[in-house]
């Protein structure tokens, strides 16, 4: 069985890492725009309700627009926006999210992919959540490192153009507090708050790892243990979440976290650090693999009835 697949936007960097997934797979056929039509709407409506599945790899606004153009009840959407990550009518394209969410993905004819900063602290607290070790009403706090090819075209052309010394550091960004996955952390977690999230983005093309800092102190009786044997329950049988060991020897006899080291998988890398009052959670994860671009192809095989790894 072939099918057809559009990518809306598929001269970005989502849309291309899209196209570099599928490529090779005999069993689809990729309908492409012509690019002088790019932007036209009638053209970009005719492909969109000509495909079985259809990416929107597009700025927010544009993401909206695409979604209203889709006319064909057997067209499914994946949008890789911020645009309906908390939207009604819309699956959440996170796979390992919870029991269920796997039905969803295959009954929905609109799903919004994961922010993957979203991804990365979603990985990590809806476990605990559901398991009751951490509280729906427990403030928390968030850091992200990412690799700028996050900020899509235009931040990656300012940081291969050079000649900005700013940019040859790492730089915290999103300080109002209002980070735009703020939104998706609460509602596809279960926690009544957003965490207060501050990324920095590092001179750096991809990878990214959210830090999740939990005092012992207000969760009583959770252990280490116990979060980390949460983790393990929640993702057995999960081939792409890795729960790496409790107290990750390796890399604590290394020194230093590798904040590419899950690059070019579709793979999120959960760790669980500790002493003896204090727990550091982290979720390590390609930001155009599972943060983006593999997790919508991951999402579009299963959704198809194929088997979820195909070409990742
Ligand atoms: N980069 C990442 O790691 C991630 C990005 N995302 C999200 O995915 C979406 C795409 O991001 P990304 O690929 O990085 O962005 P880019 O800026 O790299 O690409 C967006 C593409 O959309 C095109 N475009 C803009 N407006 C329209 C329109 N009206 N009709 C058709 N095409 C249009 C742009 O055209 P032009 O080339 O002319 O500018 C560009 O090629 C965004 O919503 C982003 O937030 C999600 C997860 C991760
Ligand atoms: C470095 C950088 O700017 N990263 C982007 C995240 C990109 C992403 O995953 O998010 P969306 O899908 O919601 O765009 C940011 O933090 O806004």
């Amino acid at each position: 069985m072939n099918y057809t697949v559009y990518v809306d936007g598929q001269e970005g960097t989502t849309g291309l890492r899209i196209h570099e997934y599928l490529a090779g797979r005999p069993d689809i056929e990729l309908l492409k725009i012509a690019p002088d039509l790019r932007k036209d709407a009638a053209e970009r409506a005719r492909l969109l309700n000509a495909a079985d599945v259809a990416f929107l790899c597009l700025p927010d606004a544009a993401a909206r627009e695409a979604a209203a153009l889709v006319t064909n009840p057997k067209t499914c959407l994946i949008d890789a926006s911020t645009a309906h990550r908390t939207a009604p009518g819309w699956a959440y394209g996170f796979p390992e999210l919870a029991r269920g969410q796997r039905d969803a993905l295959r009954a929905a004819k609109r799903i919004s992919n994961p922010g993957c900063h979203a991804t990365a602290f979603v990985a990590l607290l809806r476990p605990l959540v559901d398991a009751g070790l951490v509280p729906a009403t427990l403030p928390l706090s968030a850091s992200s490192i990412t690799g700028y090819s996050g900020g899509g075209k235009k931040m990656i052309e300012q940081y291969l153009a050079g000649g900005n010394p700013e940019l040859d550091a790492p730089r915290p960004y999103a300080l109002s507090l209002a980070h735009k996955h703020l939104p998706e952390m609460a509602a596809h977690t279960g926690l009544a708050t957003a965490p207060l999230f501050v990324p920095v983005v590092g001179p750096f093309y991809k990878g990214l790892a959210v830090s999740v800092p939990l005092h012992l102190a207000q969760l009583p009786g959770v252990t280490a243990e116990a979060i980390h044997a949460a983790y393990t329950a929640h993702y057995a049988g999960e081939r792409f979440i890795n729960v790496m060991p409790l107290r990750d020897a390796a890399t604590l006899e290394h020194g230093f976290l590798d904040v590419q080291a899950a690059n070019d998988t579709n793979r999120i890398d959960v760790f669980v650090f500790a002493n003896d009052s204090q727990v550091l959670l982290v979720a390590r994860l390609d930001n155009l693999g599972k943060g983006a671009s593999g997790a919508a192809v991951q999402t579009m095989n299963l959704h198809l009835g194929l088997d979820e790894g195909l070409g990742l």
